[in-house]
């Protein structure tokens, strides 16, 4: 069968990483065909016009179409999968309500949109930020799909936290198992190595404590501002490479004996407010998602994602106040 999947912000710098690598195969596996749907504001269709002309001279065998449009209603129509990126950035000035506002007035519309007309499988990962309370505002507008299919990226986050591990220990990625990031995708998020494993063994308690709590945490948490330092830009190919992983992950599973992180609608568990979307332990099966139960929670770690799910709770509450859930 053809996947078709949707990508809004199509033009813009995450979309140029992305689409290639979706085209090519990467984000749904080399055996599922893929249509890609481009949706972007009208001004910057001819810039996604150029990107379908230059996806076309890829002539990738698994890409079966490509359509364009600025109509939320014709672009998630009968979508599988849907990548919410475009999002309004923070310009000098704008106060968090704005903003908050701002982005409602695309999230709202664009979950009403997926809500009315994609496919009965939709699953939905919102990259575009404030992506947690996106994702949610999303949702309240597609009351007909199921909540759990609403996620927002922390997976960049994790990938990050992976590295820095990896750089500290001089080992492979590869041999660093369950690491969690907790909670939003912002400054207060919390990445966790009290669970996660080295070598078999817990990785807090091979590095120094200050290293963890000084150097780690933060160096992790503020990543995407130290890369749009450093770049001009915010980060956009370990953007999209970190969407490829979720939904990857998502549909094909997290591989045995390991998990993820990701921005899923919380049940309650570990004390996170019921349905706000915050960053879990988690591991994907037949096309779910699951939160892993069962870990101990230490005063440290627990003081640091209650942090960052009251962050989310205040964005909830104020996304609320004005009428946008
Ligand atoms: N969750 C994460 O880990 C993570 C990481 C990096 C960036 N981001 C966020 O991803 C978003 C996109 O980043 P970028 O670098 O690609 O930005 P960009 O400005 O290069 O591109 C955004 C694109 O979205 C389009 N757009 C705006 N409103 C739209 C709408 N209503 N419908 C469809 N398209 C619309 C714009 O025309 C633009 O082409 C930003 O919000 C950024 O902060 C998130
Ligand atoms: O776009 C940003 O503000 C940063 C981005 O979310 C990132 O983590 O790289």
């Amino acid at each position: 069968m053809t996947v078709k999947v949707t990508v809004t912000g199509a033009a813009g710098q995450i979309g140029y990483a992305l689409l290639f690598r979706i085209a090519s195969g990467q984000l749904l596996g080399p055996d599922t065909p893929v249509t890609l749907s481009l949706l972007e504001i009208p001004q910057a269709v001819k810039a996604a016009e150029g990107t379908a002309m230059e996806l076309d001279d890829c002539a990738f065998p698994l890409l079966r179409g490509i359509e364009i449009s600025d109509d939320p209603n014709t672009a998630f129509d009968g979508a599988n999968i849907a990548l919410l990126v475009g999002a309004r950035p923070r310009t000098a000035g704008m106060e968090r309500g704005d903003l908050l506002q701002a982005n409602g007035g695309i999230f709202g519309p664009q979950g009403k949109a997926i809500n009315d007309h994609a496919a009965d499988d939709i699953r939905v990962l919102v990259v575009g930020n404030p992506a947690n309370t996106n994702a949610l505002i999303a949702q309240s507008s597609a009351p007909d799909v199921p909540a759990e299919r609403f996620t927002a990226m922390t997976r960049l986050d994790h990938n990050r936290a992976l590295s820095q591990l990896a750089a500290k220990l001089r080992v492979p990625v590869s041999e660093i198992k369950k690491l969690t990031i907790w909670g939003n995708h912002s400054a207060t998020q919390y990445p966790d190595l009290f669970h996660a494993e080295v070598g078999g063994k817990i990785a807090a308690e091979q590095v120094e404590e200050d290293w963890l709590r000084d150097t780690f945490i933060p160096t992790v948490a503020k990543r995407g501002a130290a890369i749009i330092e450093a770049r001009g830009a915010s980060s956009a190919a370990s953007a999209a490479n970190a969407a490829i992983d979720h939904v990857y992950n998502w549909v094909n599973g997290t591989p045995e004996g390991d998990w993820t992180s990701a921005a899923i609608p919380s049940d309650g568990s570990y004390g996170v407010a019921e349905g706000i979307i915050s960053s879990f332990p988690v591991v994907a099966k037949n096309g779910r998602w699951e939160i892993v139960q069962g870990l101990e929670i230490d005063a440290f770690s627990r003081a640091r994602i209650d942090a960052s799910v009251q962050e989310l709770i205040d964005e909830r509450d104020a996304v609320k106040e004005l009428g946008l859930i």
